[in-house]
């Protein structure tokens, strides 16, 4: 090459455009050049008596990453039109994406733990995504449903099997045949439906309910919950076989509090989410406002996060976001070592200031709305302290 060696190449290349990648061909190799170019960002290194073989497998190598690369991106990218963000600065997070990605492509149970609201469904759906697996996410809440209907939810039934069956249904073990089943709040799980969901673990059989024949089912679980599992296996409330059966990929979502580094990048995509959906246009966020949700504590996570900022939004109306529509409760970031009188007080505060506010400062229409007299408003109103201005 004239004016320029390879290695000047590379570095011109890479300062243009880093994501590009570069295989040196050359002449003569020696270990020294090889080893300056691929710490210049060189992909690999071909020397040009070698089997040419060789070099088609290295490039085919640029190429998968290339595509992996781009998978990952548009992936990334539907979560974020989808109102998700998958996106992190927090080691601790950044550990979890990892196993989470490795997780997706085996077909092992991954038991998803955490507090309320970190995302645990978020993440449930990413493994899903990132599977590959053609058939349906089907989530279920173990919690929200009465032990007979869980099964039935679960296992479906044939019209007739029991009073109220007046058609036959498809239980969501089929509903998500060829894909994934995400078990939420599995802790909740009646110990007789436990008993089925391990045989159906084991043996990837299932049965509609009034029915024996057989369904094959070819499953991934993922199980999610915030209890204290130890705890529940030692009280007998969950069966020790059946944890150990959901339990092979765990994967434990820190808390907010724990990943304060992402607390910025949220803020912006909740911003940017409740503008769009209330079409307002937010010019400022008041510095009190910031500090405080760049400090608070979020004992209810990334959910109570999503929710302040949509109700400060909803708030404000000339498009500032103000100190005062924050909630007294959450002002005070340490509410948990509240007595439950403290806390009382602190919520019916809130709850009056909000009515207040909703109803433009209307004292008959917020205590219509509240359900007590315009007398006892303004008593509570003097009791509080509330000042509130238009
Ligand atoms: N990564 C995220 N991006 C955007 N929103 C999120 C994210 N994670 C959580 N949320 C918000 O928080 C809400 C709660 O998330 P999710 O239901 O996944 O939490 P969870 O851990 O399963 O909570 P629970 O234990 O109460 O079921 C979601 O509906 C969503 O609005």
């Amino acid at each position: 090459m004239e004016g320029m060696n390879g290695i000047d190449l590379l570095k011109e290349i890479k300062k243009k455009d880093g994501e590009t990648e570069v295989i040196i061909v050359t002449g003569y190799g020696s270990i020294e050049s090889a080893v300056e170019a691929i710490k210049q960002g060189a992909f690999s290194y071909f020397i040009k008596d070698h089997d040419p073989e060789e070099l088609i497998l290295e490039i085919k190598k640029v190429r998968d990453i290339f595509k992996l690369k781009f998978e990952n991106k548009t992936l990334k990218e539907e979560n974020k039109e989808k109102g998700y963000l998958i996106e992190t600065n927090s080691l601790k997070f950044k550990e979890v994406l990892e196993v989470a990605a490795k997780a997706a492509k085996s077909d092992s149970s991954i038991f998803i733990t955490g507090e309320s609201g970190v995302g645990k469904e978020i993440i449930a759906r990413y493994i899903h995504n990132l599977s590959l697996r053609e058939g349906k996410f089907v989530p279920v809440n173990c919690q929200a449903l009465s032990e007979n209907l869980l099964e039935s939810e679960l296992f479906g039934h044939e019209k007739g099997s029991f009073t109220g069956a007046i058609e036959k249904r498809i239980g969501r073990f089929e509903e998500a045949n060829g894909g994934t089943l995400f078990l939420d709040e599995i802790g909740e799980m009646p110990i007789s439906i436990q008993i089925k969901l391990l045989r159906a673990l084991d043996t990837k059989i299932i049965e509609r309910i009034g029915s024996n024949r057989p369904i094959e089912v070819d499953l991934r679980f993922i199980t999610a919950t915030n209890k204290d599992m130890q705890e529940s296996i030692k009280k007998g409330d969950f069966r020790q076989d059946l944890y150990f059966r959901i339990n092979t990929i765990p994967i434990r979502i820190p808390p907010l509090r724990e990943r304060r580094e992402d607390l910025p990048m949220f803020i912006d995509f909740f911003l940017n989410k409740y503008e769009k959906e209330t079409k307002k246009r937010i010019l400022k966020v008041e510095d009190e406002v910031m500090n405080f949700l760049l400090s608070y504590d979020y004992p209810g996570n990334i959910r109570e996060l999503r929710n302040i900022i949509e109700r400060l939004i909803v708030l404000s109306d000339d498009g500032v976001i103000r100190k005062k529509y924050l909630p007294e409760y959450q002002k005070n970031s340490r509410y948990s070592s509240l007595t439950l009188k403290e806390y009382r007080e602190l919520v019916e505060k809130d709850y009056i200031e909000k009515t207040l506010l909703e109803f433009d400062l209307d004292k008959d229409l917020a205590s219509d709305f509240l359900g007590i007299s315009k007398r006892q408003l303004y008593n509570k109103i003097s009791e509080y302290d509330i000042n509130l201005v238009k």
